[in-house]
């Protein structure tokens, strides 16, 4: 028999924003709704006819108010929560210009690789970690 499912599937570009100094901006999901209180690396659903490339760019300037150059593919990672799965496509990205601004968010955050523990991030982002220490 062919189950078919019925889980949302959401699309999702992401960022690892460096800046100069080998740190990473991470933000805080607001309080309310899936996945509250938890820290990601900002991003965000792709729209019809963006390439991931520019879904990025695009999320970071309305969810930071920053421009970044989005650089090399890190990992796309396909995981399944219990009511949702996400595909997310991951990028290193370069911080360019302005200041960041948590528009979209709790809080931002400026860390170091060996800080990232310090947080609290979603079951999914457990492989984008590993691959970044994995990278460094
Ligand atoms: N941006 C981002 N999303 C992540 C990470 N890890 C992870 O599991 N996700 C999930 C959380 C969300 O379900 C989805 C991101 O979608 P989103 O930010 O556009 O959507 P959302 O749930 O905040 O809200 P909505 O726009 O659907 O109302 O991907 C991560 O590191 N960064
Ligand atoms: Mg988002």
């Amino acid at each position: 028999m062919t189950e078919i499912s019925s889980i949302p599937h959401k699309i999702i570009g992401v960022a690892v924003i460096w800046n100069d100094q080998q740190q990473i901006l991470i933000d805080r999901r607001r309080p309310q709704g899936a996945m509250g209180g938890l820290w990601e690396f900002p991003g965000g659903k792709i729209e019809p006819g963006e390439t991931i490339e520019e879904c990025i760019r695009r999320e970071i300037a309305e969810e930071l108010g920053i421009e970044i150059a989005v650089k090399d593919h890190l990992i796309t990672i396909d995981h399944t929560y219990t009511h949702l799965r996400v595909t997310l496509t991951v990028h290193h990205c370069h911080f360019l210009a302005g200041i960041p601004q948590p528009l979209e968010c709790d809080e931002i955050r400026w860390v170091s690789l060996d800080e990232l523990e310090d947080y609290a991030f979603p079951q999914a982002n457990g492989q984008i970690i590993a691959a970044l220490k994995s990278s460094a």
